[in-house]
């Protein structure tokens, strides 16, 4: 018998005569079944619900119950109503059989019996128990994956009719199964789809793919993009169909979103270097040449650069060489302007935040430190960044660690930083503004950019690059300079440096209308009236104070845009507004225009 089932079937016999069970038990038990007694009705319910046989033949007259009410009550029983029951009788009439079966059992074997018979019964009535329970949990658990697939399942028969529809295409479709069950499929296609359909109806092939391109129809007659395969089965002769689809809408939006972003991408890495790459630092001063070959020397290692001075001596293109020399020069070159941003968010623009991180925090942004992942971070002005971002800024510094803002999962980048300024750190670290451990961290190797003024020998290249760049935008041909004008410029002190020198030249190639070089008179030298043995009287600070409030005066307090007295001193709006307040220059009442 163990092809019944693994372990013995265990079979329950119910008879009150004892010279009967005893015959049966050693028939079955020679048989290899395992086999329970009870000697009347009461028991056997005990029993059977105790131990659960997986069958039990049941003698009809008994005293107390008799055999038709243990079947009832057995029948009733949940834990005993699936166990196959057979009667076993002296009576040969039919209507106790009928009654009998009507109960739930599902056979009948008259007394006398011949053992064969019943062995082959039981034999029976066990195989075909077991093949049930395989039917029903093969039915639970194909039902349990339609029932928890992902992707849309759907049948339909010949005619086209739905016979199925899982949870998951109710969502898809939006409408419930008992809406469409028996409805013709095809008012959920589109009439492409619809047609693909009705083809493969008619012809042979047992699956057909079908790749994105194809509408189907929500239960309110919106289409919406699908990918599918579609098969057939013979069911009783009759073809019987399987649709499975998948919505992939959100995927074509999440790809077009993820195409756009890329060429943002690619579009902003091309205006960076279409901006920066071709900038070459132009100049032969032994200045210059010590500056290039520090960049040189720094640019293949990972060491963090502080780069120092002044404003416009070109500082970001220092560090836009180091970063386009190293082995990172194929990842971005992320900025940050420390000075530009407003304190309450230069955390966010570092660090990036979490949805809902603070009001405003409407979607999770990415900051400075993942963009510029494998990339090089350039904190330009990092002596403006508050003290407490200071503090941040060098766990990741150390550890390579941050926390977006209003996010608790710690992230790990590896950025490599390039600092500037235009402050004296070590200054700021006394008066305890800026972390003296932060200072010693970014300074592991300084790069001093050195003033315009103190490398004057490369004022007539930067010159005539210039004039070259500006003449080439605008369609003009310019190849002389003359040289009152060179030894003005070269005269000049420069207190913008590089950056003032640029947008003269621009100036002066706009008014330009010949091949020369025209210059107007607005070299104006804060001390310059004072005669040249006052100028050692007066501070840079104090020079730089003059010139600024001469510029605010000229402009009527205007400090950004064309006319403004950043663009006339060769500044950024912010380093002039950062300049003025630290000496203390007021914006006059009323007259002030940012
Ligand atoms: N050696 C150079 N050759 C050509 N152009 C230069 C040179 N140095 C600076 N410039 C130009 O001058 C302008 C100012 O340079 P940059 O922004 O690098 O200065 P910076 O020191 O970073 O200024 P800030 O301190 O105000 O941020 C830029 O347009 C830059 O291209």
């Amino acid at each position: 018998m163990t092809d019944i089932a693994q372990s013995a079937p265990a079979v329950l016999m119910v008879d009150d005569t004892p010279a009967n069970l005893g015959v049966l038990y050693e028939v079955l038990s020679a048989a290899g079944y395992s086999v329970l007694v009870a000697e009347d009705g009461e028991s056997a319910l005990e029993r059977a619900a105790y131990a659960q046989p997986d069958l039990i033949l049941l003698d009809v007259m008994m005293p107390g119950i008799d055999g038709f009410e243990t079947c009832r009550r057995l029948k009733e029983q949940p834990e005993t109503q699936a166990i196959p029951i057979i009667f076993m009788s002296a009576l040969s009439d039919t209507v106790d059989k009928i009654r009998g079966l009507q109960l739930g059992a599902v056979d009948y074997i008259t007394k006398p019996f011949q053992h064969e018979e019943v062995l082959a019964r039981v034999h029976t009535h066990l195989t075909l128990q077991q093949l049930k329970r395989t039917l029903a949990e093969r039915e639970a658990r194909l039902s349990a994956l339609v029932t928890s697939a992902m992707d849309a399942i759907l049948t339909f028969d010949a005619d086209g009719l739905i016979t199925l529809f899982n949870p998951a295409a109710e969502a898809m479709f939006g409408c419930n199964a008992a809406e469409v069950l028996g409805q013709p499929l095809d008012t959920l296609l589109a009439a492409p789809l619809r047609q693909v359909v009705h083809d493969y109806q008619r012809q042979s092939e047992a699956r057909l793919w079908l790749p994105e391109g194809l509408q189907a129809l929500r239960g309110n007659g919106q289409p919406f993009p699908i990918e599918a395969t579609l098969s057939r089965t013979l069911v009783t002769g009759q073809p019987f169909y399987t649709m499975i689809l998948r919505d992939i809408e959100a995927r074509q939006q999440a790809e077009a979103e993820f195409n756009r972003l890329h060429g943002l991408n690619l579009y902003l890495r091309d205006e960076i270097q279409a901006e920066h790459d071709f900038e070459e630092m132009i100049g032969a001063s032994t200045a210059l040449r010590a500056v290039l070959q520090e960049v040189e020397a720094v640019a293949g290692t990972q060491a963090t650069v502080l780069i120092t001075g002044e404003t416009g001596t070109g500082k970001e293109l220092i560090a836009r060489a180091i970063h386009n020399r190293s082995t990172r020069q194929a990842k971005p070159l992320i900025k940050l302007n420390c000075a530009a941003i407003a304190a309450s968010l230069a955390e966010s623009e570092l660090f990036g935040h979490e949805k809902g991180a603070f009001t405003g925090a409407l979607t999770r942004k990415i900051g400075r430190f993942e963009l510029a992942n494998g990339g090089t971070l350039f904190l330009d002005e990092v002596g403006e960044l508050p003290l407490d971002l200071q503090a941040k800024l060098l766990r990741v510094l150390q550890e390579g660690e941050f926390e977006r803002v209003g996010g608790s999962q710690t992230l790990k980048t590896d950025v490599r930083v390039i600092a500037a300024t235009n402050r004296d750190l070590a200054q700021r670290c006394r008066e305890g503004q800026f972390r003296a451990d932060l200072y010693y961290r970014l300074n592991v190797f300084p790069v001093e950019s050195p003033a315009l003024r103190s490398r004057r020998e490369d004022i007539p290249l930067l010159v005539r690059h210039f004039v070259q760049k500006y003449a080439a935008s605008l369609g003009k041909s310019i190849d002389t300079v003359p040289l009152a004008t060179l030894a003005r410029l070269q005269a000049y002190s420069w207190p913008g440096n590089v950056r003032e020198l640029q947008h003269v030249i621009e100036r002066a190639v706009i008014i330009s209308r010949s091949s020369t070089l025209e210059f107007g008179d607005w070299l104006r030298e804060p001390t310059a009236e004072a005669g040249p043995g006052k100028v050692s009287v007066l501070t840079l600070e104090e020079m730089e104070y003059e010139h600024i409030l001469k510029a605010l005066e000229t402009t009527s307090w205007r400090v950004s845009g064309e006319h403004g007295a950043a663009r006339l001193l060769g500044l950024k709006p912010t380093t002039l507004e950062a300049r003025m307040k630290k000496l203390g220059i007021e914006r006059k009442r009323g007259g002030f225009e940012a």
